[in-house]
Parts: C-alpha cells; structure tokens; sequence
C-alpha cells in the first residue's frame, strides 16, 4: 500500500480550487524548467491533494507553451499518485452538449510543436499509450460526477489539436465524421503521453463548452460563449473534485491496469550506454526503475 495523492490539473477558467486544508501554494524546481505555476497543495477529508492551473494563474500560457514535462515532473516530484485534467472542449456529437463533461478515454493526437518524451538520445525508453487512461481513476471521475449531479458522458475520443486558433470547418468536419472524434481541445496531449511516462494514474474530464464549427444551428467557436459555459459549470467541476478523496481513499495499492509500472519493461538502452546527465535528469520520472 502507499499513499494517495491525488492532483487536478485545471484547465481554461479554472485557476485555483477550494476547500483545502492546510492550502499553501508552493514553488517546485524541475529539471525541465518551472511548471506553469506554484502548486496549490492541502487535504481534502484526510486525502492529500495538489492543484496546478494549467495555463497559470492570470491565463499566461498558450496551449503550445504549457510546460508540460515541468509540470508532470513537479507533479511527481512532490508525491503525487493520480492525476486528474479537467479541461474545457468543443463537441462533435449533438448529444454531448455544451454543459455536459465526457470522461474521456482515447485521444488523437494531431498536436506537433511540443515536447512529447521525457526520454531521448542516452536514454530510449518507449511506453504503451494504447490505452492512455487509468480505469480505475476514469470511473472514481464519472461516478464523483454523477453524484454531482452533472450530465457525464463515460468514454469518448479527445482529439488534441495544435491551435490556438478553433479549426476550420473542413477539419471539424472531418474529425467529426471521418475520425470519429468526440470532442476537441489544445491540451491533452502530450500531457497524457507524459504521465503514463512518469508512471501516474492519469484521467481527463472534458467540459463541453461549445459545439466547435461544424453544428448547422450553432454559429463559430467564440471564446466569451466558452467562458460563459465554463463559469456555469465551474461549481459542477467544484463538486466532482470534492467528491473524489472519498471514492478514491487515502491509501492504494499497485493499480490495476499497471500505470504505475509502465516503465518495468520500456527502456531500451544498455544501462552501460546511458547517458549520465539525462538519468540524473530522470530521478523523479524514473528513478524506480533507474536505480
Ligand atoms: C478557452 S478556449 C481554448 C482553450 O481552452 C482549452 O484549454 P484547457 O484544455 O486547458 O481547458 C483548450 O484546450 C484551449 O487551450
Ligand atoms: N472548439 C474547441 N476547439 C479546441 N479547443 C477548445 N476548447 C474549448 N472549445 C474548443
């Protein structure tokens, strides 16, 4: 058994949380740089907890800039077992409605101007992303929700675009009809492929915001139409995330699914091969299994 912590990284509109005892924002120094912001830490009914915003408080990184290694790193770094995204998303499916949250579990990853691995020359290592989230935490979000009284929506595919800018109607078209996307968003990628690197439960509530550009009834994606959506259902995210210390305990044991060993059998290079300086770097990501 070892200790729950359980971290939620806060997407657009969602810049702190409440009700945490003992809350202390504290700075946390990684080797890939600084996260995008301190991390609010504390307890929530005995279980320990930690807070990122992942855009930093004031909305200061783009979905391109997030730090996203630093902050998966920091993550890890101050103990945290299980991580929860909850980001805000367009939607491809006329029942997903703006208002709703999908707990989604499958991404497309169209994002390409970011750092995806925290391994490189000196230190190969390749993980399984097939299935990229954690069951166990998946269902802990969809049933945290439901009790909250939200309309949730159990499975769906997050495609993760570049941006900033929306996309056209030709691509929202074809994610929508070709690629059987569910929902869209700039942020979860890589940061999916990152924690199931750094060996954490990772889960990702998407809050429909929006209908992205391919609804005939609805007009273009517009921001203030998001933020309106997102501030309406700022208190549903509020109560999810207070439901979860109860459903998830404040001890665990190996998971399931074995995100937390996903490195046992992932790094390729001969340990009399490897680069010093990037297994220093690794300490926190994989010092389990670097030794
Ligand atoms: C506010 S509209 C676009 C912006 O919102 C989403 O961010 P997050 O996933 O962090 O909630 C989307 O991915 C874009 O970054
Ligand atoms: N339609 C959309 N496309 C990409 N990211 C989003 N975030 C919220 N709505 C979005």
């Amino acid at each position: 058994m070892s200790e729950t912590m359980i971290a939620v990284i806060g997407g657009s509109g969602i810049y702190d949380i409440d009700g945490l005892e003992n809350a202390n924002w504290q700075t946390v120094e990684t080797p890939w740089g600084a996260p995008s912001d301190q991390i609010l830490t504390g307890t929530l009914n005995g279980v320990k907890m930690a807070f990122l915003p992942r855009h930093g408080r004031g909305h200061v990184h783009t979905p391109s800039s997030v730090p996203y290694r630093a902050n998966i790193d920091a993550l890890k770094r101050i103990g945290v077992s299980d991580v929860i995204s909850v980001s805000a998303t367009g939607s491809f499916r006329e029942e997903m409605a703006p208002g709703d949250f999908v707990v989604v579990d499958q991404f497309i990853d169209r994002t390409f101007a970011r750092e995806k691995s925290f391994f490189g020359p000196g230190l190969v290592a390749h993980v399984s992303v097939a299935h990229p989230t954690c069951p166990r935490l998946s269902d802990a979000c969809f049933t945290a929700a439901t009790d909250a009284g939200v309309t949730v929506h159990k499975g769906g595919t997050y495609l993760a675009m570049e941006g900033p800018q929306f996309s056209t109607l030709a691509e929202s078209k074809m994610y929508r009809e070709h690629w059987g996307a569910d929902v869209i968003g700039m942020t979860n990628m890589p940061e999916a492929k990152l924690a199931r690197e750094a060996e954490l439960c990772y889960a990702s509530v998407a809050m429909v915001t929006d209908y992205d550009s391919w609804h005939p009834d609805h007009g273009e994606v517009d921001v203030s139409e998001i933020i309106a959506t997102l501030t309406g259902n700022a208190q549903k995210a509020r109560d999810l995330v207070a439901r979860l210390p109860a459903l998830l305990g404040g001890s665990r044991d190996l998971c399931p699914h074995g995100c937390d060993r996903a490195l046992e059998y992932a790094i390729l290079t001969a340990s009399d091969a490897r680069d010093a300086a990037m297994t220093a770097k690794l300490d926190a990501i994989a010092g389990r299994v670097l030794g």
